[in-house]
């Protein structure tokens, strides 16, 4: 019996994330939470004819409780979206509370659930919720996965174009945060890089740094990206609920650095300290398994070139600031 909980499934991520769950094969139970809207949502959904069920909450009578209990995988797109000028930084206030409310649901009513944290500004409410798990004694960093999928996704369509490649054939490492400059995609190792001229380069990593603006900006206040995130989040969703079944697969996610049990951790701190920093958690190809997060694949690191070493080197200094506030905000 595998039961998935999207947090946050009434939104614009959430409805068609919660659509693309309840198409997966391996999913049995699909519970919907959020605050608003979640029972239209969930009656809509609940009439499609594939074989999983599906129930939905709202808070009220312990709904947060009903919906996580037992959940193999928990995804959360719960949170306030930007308007254009707003950073992703700047939406901290509102979604740090929030974020840390369903983890200690979490950690509550689904101890043993795998987490993907979707909801900005991900270098910090990651933390937010590793310190809250941990307050609880209930984290393990093979289970807790900060979304970076939306900039492999970015990055492969991108490139494609200008490589006369097929973006679907790709899988481009990126590496560092996700927000702006600690967004760093590795290009340099694809066959064909060579290639493209320096601008070309420049051009095509800032568009990857700042794929998130183009939306909101496209979308003129009415949010950000939706249905590219969407995507993005299932197919990550996708590798978890393979590899609980015994499948593995590596992924791009933002993981936890600090526990020399993890295959490949201690390799990688080593690295990015070569790039101007100690960290606690780091975007980075993940091998995923039975039991999640099972080796942190640190090889990329070894391969960048001088731009990209470059571009780590802003990316550490950043996000080393974004980590620790969110840990400071649990734990003072
Ligand atoms: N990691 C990534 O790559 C990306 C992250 N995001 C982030 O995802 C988040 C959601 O974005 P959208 O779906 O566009 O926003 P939205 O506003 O359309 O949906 C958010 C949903 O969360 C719900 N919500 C608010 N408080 C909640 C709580 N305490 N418990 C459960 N649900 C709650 C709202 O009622 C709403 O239905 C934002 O923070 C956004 O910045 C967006 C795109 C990409
Ligand atoms: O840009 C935003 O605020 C949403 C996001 O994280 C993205 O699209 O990458």
């Amino acid at each position: 019996m595998t039961k998935v909980t999207i947090c946050g499934a009434a939104g614009g991520i959430g409805q068609p994330l919660s659509l693309l769950v309840k198409l997966h094969p391996l999913v049995d139970q699909l519970s919907l939470f959020d605050v608003v809207n979640v029972p239209g949502v969930g009656a809509d959904l609940s009439h499609i004819d594939t074989d999983s069920s599906l129930e939905s909450f709202l808070p009220a009578d312990d709904g947060l409780a009903k919906a996580l209990k037992d959940s193999d995988l928990v995804i959360i797109p719960a949170g306030v979206p930007r308007k254009p000028g707003m950073s992703r930084d700047d939406l901290f206030n509102i979604n740090a509370g929030i974020v840390r409310d369903l983890a200690v649901g979490v950690a509550t009513h689904a101890p043993k659930a795998f987490v993907l944290v979707i909801s900005n500004p991900v270098n910090s409410t990651v933390p937010i919720f590793k310190e809250v798990l941990a307050k609880h004694g209930v984290f393990d960093p093979r289970r807790l996965l900060g979304v970076t999928t939306l900039d492999c996704v970015r990055s492969n369509t991108f490139v494609a174009g200008l490589l006369g490649a097929k973006a679907s054939k790709l899988d481009v490492a990126v590496v560092g945060g996700h927000s702006g400059e600690t967004i760093v995609p590795l290009f340099s190792s694809l066959p064909g890089y060579s290639k493209l001229s320096d601008a070309e380069v420049d051009a095509l990593v800032h568009r990857v740094q700042y794929g998130g603006d183009e939306v909101v900006q496209a979308k003129n206040g009415a949010g950000s990206a939706t249905l590219s995130m969407a995507y993005a989040g299932y197919k990550l969703a996708d590798q978890i609920l393979k590899g609980l079944n015994g499948e593995k697969s590596t992924s791009s996610a933002f993981v936890y650095l600090k526990d020399d049990s993890l295959s490949g951790a201690k390799e990688t701190r080593a690295l990015v300290g070569k790039f101007g920093g100690e960290l606690d958690f780091f975007a980075i190809p993940v091998g995923l398994g039975p039991k999640g997060v099972e080796s942190i694949e640190y090889g990329v690191l070894e391969k960048v070139n001088a731009k990209e070493e470059e571009l780590l080197k802003v990316a550490v200094g950043q996000l080393g600031v974004n980590i620790a506030k969110g840990t400071a905000f649990i734990k003072g």
